[in-house]
């Protein structure tokens, strides 16, 4: 076991048992695999009567490729699996309170409209009431939105914040954001003063909000008109000058009960148009860069303006890693999963990602650790500025007031400080893809870097998943194309990632480099055995032939897999079912999508953006995602392919199904018929919003005609096809 004193440890890690069980399922599978690739490839030579028939053959071959290949890379998660627990309580063996390594906790927040400022303050305050001594934090609040609104907010929580942080110590309570504990059945029934100082800065707040700018009157502070005199009337998000405001100092501000407060700087860089900032990677690092001149902690920790901490020993959990004398000395970062809070009972959107967040990290764990997730994560500082970079920044002791670190740190966060350096390309967040937290945790692992999981239970942090599901399919796109951006470079994960890690870390990575990739079977089994069983053309064995157990044993036994993976992580049958329902979705939607949106960029028709997710969510919205019912509402083209695989697949269904009872085919048809069957049930929330709901998250008309009429001219073009070459088995 790692790091363990001899009496106390700091944390164990266990390899799991019973591994030998999913190696031998992965030798099993392989052989089937191969078996599978056998037969599809005498069909192709030996049906290989017309090109029409050569390309339904090459198709389902193509698709199964990508279906073995996604199989395979995902077995590397299956590997090496651990478990790790921390031992916060036993840190004072190693680490005396005054020995504790200062933090600085980077928030990113980008806009004002899907990310209400009042969810960020929350955020902040949980942090900042971390179980850690105060004049050791320093929260960095990054507004890529360059909002008045959101620093007149955080002007407003200084104050606020004198009073819930010593609120919070008397306490003792889990959840210190705000929101969360009034909610919480963990709230005091004396905490009514409190929560009306709460009630009163939320609703200046949201005033504030309202007037859409912040007018002299609410301004009492003699400090604070000047605060806002940087917003003139040419400053607009993309264009203005670096703001920085230090809102709270540790050297002087102390909370009412007398203790230090921990730091809070309000930072907006500079933004100038046709200048790229490179989106949170380059809010990432100009907030590193910044940091190190104002207070240099050796420990970063990032997060996302919606993930509170829900308990604050998390900086605690992570320096038992951090701190260990025994740790690795390529420790790069500490990776906590993401959970989120107001996910329905169900998890009908699939939002709880437990695959990425939960189950596969503790995969990689076992290798050289888990990929960057973005948010919740402990950084040691030296892993994202060059060793040499870090002794000339070293300058922890001076004051962040000092008007000499001021001014470097506004030079810092010039738009143009990055130019011909090494920012982006072998320093920091690494630019080239919008999942620049995948793709930096990737970098860092190729260059040698390792990374640990941590997964305490309860969880650290709670983040906001999407409410809707045009917002988690766009969510999804974006991810598919900067994972293309990954996947398509000179970084490619299965040259460079197996080269520079090892085969079973670039497995892993590849995983998600290629996700989009699962479009291609994902389209060709949504139409092409559904137009073929319209056509009475029969693709698969017939239901009696011996080759049909194969096709069971592949299909079941995947199925099984996830599921019982699922279950282990403490996942229900309703969520893994909602789970594999929207890995379908996105298999016809978001993926191919994103893979066309990849192949613009590449031509140069179109630019990478980064679509923030709405954080908000109406009334109504929030009553059906409580239900459990799908929410379309908007024209998006992504309901534009789901409806016609709907359609496609009821017409396949029902029509296939007349014919086969009629005529007798059903052995020859059996898995077509099948295929459409299991589809058409994964669309009923489809069907549902088409003809039988009557509410604003119904699929607009317009959706539903052009879908019918596309679905229609699909068929009519697989009628000549399959027609004119006159197959039918
Ligand atoms: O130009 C930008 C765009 C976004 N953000 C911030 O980035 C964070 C993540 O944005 P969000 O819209 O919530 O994206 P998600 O897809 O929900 O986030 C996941 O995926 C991102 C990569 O696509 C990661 O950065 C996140 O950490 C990860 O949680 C938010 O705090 C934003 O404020 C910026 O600071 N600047
Ligand atoms: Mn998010």
């Amino acid at each position: 076991m790692v790091g363990e004193n001899k009496t106390l440890p700091l944390h164990t890690c266990q390899i799991e048992p019973n591994l030998w069980l999913n190696r031998g399922h992965a030798v099993l599978y392989s052989c089937a695999l191969l078996a599978l690739f056998y037969h599809r490839l005498r069909s192709l030579l030996f049906q290989f009567t017309t090109f029409f028939a050569l390309f339904l053959h090459l198709s389902l071959f193509v698709s199964d490729l990508v279906f073995a290949f996604m199989w395979a890379v995902t077995q590397a998660f299956h590997m090496r699996r651990v478990h790790r627990q921390t031992f916060p309580e036993n840190l004072s063996t190693v680490l005396e309170t005054k020995d504790m390594p200062k933090i600085d906790v980077f928030v990113c927040t980008a806009d004002p409209h899907k990310e209400p400022p009042m969810s960020v303050v929350n955020t902040v305050l949980s942090v900042m009431a971390f179980d850690y001594p105060g004049e050791k934090v320093c929260v960095y609040v990054s507004d890529d939105g360059g909002s008045q609104l959101t620093l007149f907010a955080f002007v407003e929580m200084e104050k606020f914040a004198r009073h819930w942080l010593p609120f919070c110590r008397e306490m003792g309570m889990r959840k210190r954001s705000p929101e969360a504990y009034f909610a919480s059945s963990e709230a005091h029934p004396h905490s009514d003063k409190i929560k009306m100082m709460y009630e009163c800065m939320k609703e200046r707040v949201e005033h504030v909000m309202e007037m859409g700018r912040v007018t002299d009157d609410l301004i009492h502070d003699e400090d604070e008109p000047q605060i806002f005199t940087k917003w003139t009337s040419d400053f607009t998000r993309s264009n203005h000058p670096t703001v920085i405001q230090v809102l709270l100092n540790s050297q002087k501000d102390v909370d009412v009960m007398g203790q230090a407060m921990p730091s809070l700087i309000y930072l907006s860089r500079e933004k100038r148009p046709g200048v790229h900032h490179h989106f949170k990677a380059g809010a990432l690092n100009t907030l590193t860069r910044v940091s190190a001149a104002m207070t240099n902690a050796p420990i970063i920790l990032t997060l996302d303006c919606d993930m509170n901490s829900n308990d604050p020993q998390a900086p605690r959990q992570a320096l038992c890693h951090l701190s260990d004398p025994e740790a690795h000395p390529n420790l790069a970062f500490v990776q906590f999963p993401q959970y989120f809070r107001g996910i329905d009972r169900n998890d009908i959107y699939g939002c709880e990602w437990k695959g990425l967040f939960q189950i596969y990290p503790v995969g990689m764990d076992g290798l050289r650790g888990p990929n960057h997730v973005g948010t919740g994560c402990f950084f040691r500082r030296r892993a994202l500025h060059k060793e040499d970079n870090v002794s000339s920044l070293n300058l922890s002791d001076q004051s962040i007031r000092d008007e000499l670190n001021l001014e470097r740190a506004h030079n810092r966060a010039s738009c143009t400080y990055e130019n011909d350096t090494e920012w982006g390309v072998t320093m920091g967040f690494r630019y080239g893809s919008v999942v620049e937290d995948y793709y930096t945790g990737y970098r860092l692992h190729c260059e040698g870097w390792v990374s640990i999981f941590c997964d305490p239970q309860p969880p650290a942090f709670m983040g906001d998943a999407p409410f809707n599901l045009n917002d988690t399919l766009s969510q999804t796109m974006r991810w598919s194309v900067g994972l293309l951006e990954v996947a398509f470079s000179k970084y490619c994960t299965i040259i460079f990632g197996v080269k520079k890690m090892n085969l079973l870390m670039g497995m892993c990575y590849s995983h998600y480099a290629f996700w989009p990739i699962w479009s291609i079977p994902m389209i060709t089994y949504a139409f092409l055995p559904q137009l073929a069983l319209l056509n009475g053309t029969s693709l698969f064995p017939k239901a009696s032939e011996k080759w049909m157990y194969l096709y069971a044993y592949l299909f079941i036994s995947a199925f099984i897999q996830d599921l019982i993976s699922f279950l282990r992580a403490n996942g229900t049958l309703g969520r893994w079912y909602n789970n594999q329902r929207m890995w379908m979705i996105r298999g016809v939607t978001c993926f191919p999508f994103g893979f066309f949106q990849f192949f613009l960029q590449k031509i140069g028709v179109s630019s990478s953006g980064f679509n923030v997710t709405s954080k908000v969510s109406n009334d109504e919205q929030s009553k059906r995602y409580a239900r459990g019912i799908f929410d379309f509402g908007v024209v998006s083209p992504f309901f534009v392919s789901l409806s016609m695989v709907a359609l496609i697949n009821f017409a396949a269904f029902w029509i296939g199904l007349m014919r086969v009872l009629e005529d007798g085919y059903l052995n020859s048809m059996f898995v077509q018929l099948f295929l459409s069957g299991y589809v058409m049930v994964n669309c009923w929330p489809v069907y549902e919003a088409m003809v039988l709901r009557n509410d604003s998250g119904i699929l607009p008309r317009y959706v539903k005609k052009v879908s019918v009429i596309l679905s229609m001219g699909m068929f009519t073009v697989a009628y000549f096809a399959f027609g004119m070459q006159g197959i039918s088995y």
